[in-house]
């Protein structure tokens, strides 16, 4: 393939992610960005690098030399969200400031991953009103 092909297909691929984020995603508060995972996704090359963490977006690109635990393990993420992982490895509260400096918006509303199985049970231990909810509320409030 020659270098002007090359081009090409990489404006292409900045292009359709461009028009993705007009497309599916409305900018937010004050000015702050918001991305669908799509969008997120095209970002997982060394040079350029995105990830997700707590449904926060991060462009990591030059961060990737300078990470304690290598660059590897963030490659393995890049593109994706790496909530997991990231919580897994139990970062010290530096590396959770350390975040902020990369910190270039947020994921879409619509690809948040929704944990409907713990909202249910927390709405049904504080709704419900058989005894074994009852008496888990009183136990949470006196133990
Ligand atoms: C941009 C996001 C990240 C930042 C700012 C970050 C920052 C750091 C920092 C500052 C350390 C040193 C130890 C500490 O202070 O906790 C560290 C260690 C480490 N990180 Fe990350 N990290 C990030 C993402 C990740 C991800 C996604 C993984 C995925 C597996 C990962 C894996 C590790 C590992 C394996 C270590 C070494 C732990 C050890 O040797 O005890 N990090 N990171």
């Amino acid at each position: 393939m020659g270098l002007e092909n090359k081009e090409n297909l990489t404006n292409a691929n900045s292009e359709a992610a461009n028009s993705s984020v007009e497309k599916n995603c409305e900018t937010v508060d004050d000015g702050v960005k918001c991305y669908t995972l799509e969008d997120v996704r095209v970002h997982n090359m060394s040079n350029d690098t995105w990830l997700i963490i707590h449904d926060k977006v991060y462009d990591i690109s030059s961060f990737l030399e300078e990470h304690p635990g290598g660059e590897e393990v963030l490659l393995e993420q890049a593109g994706a969200d790496a909530t997991e992982s990231f919580e897994d490895v139990g970062h010290s509260s530096d590396a959770r400031e350390m975040l902020q400096q990369y910190y270039i918006g947020e994921l879409h509303e619509d690809d948040r991953k929704k944990d409907t199985a713990k909202q249910l049970l927390g709405h049904l231990v504080v709704t419900c009103c058989c005894c074994c909810c009852y008496w888990y509320r009183v136990s949470l409030l006196h133990f």
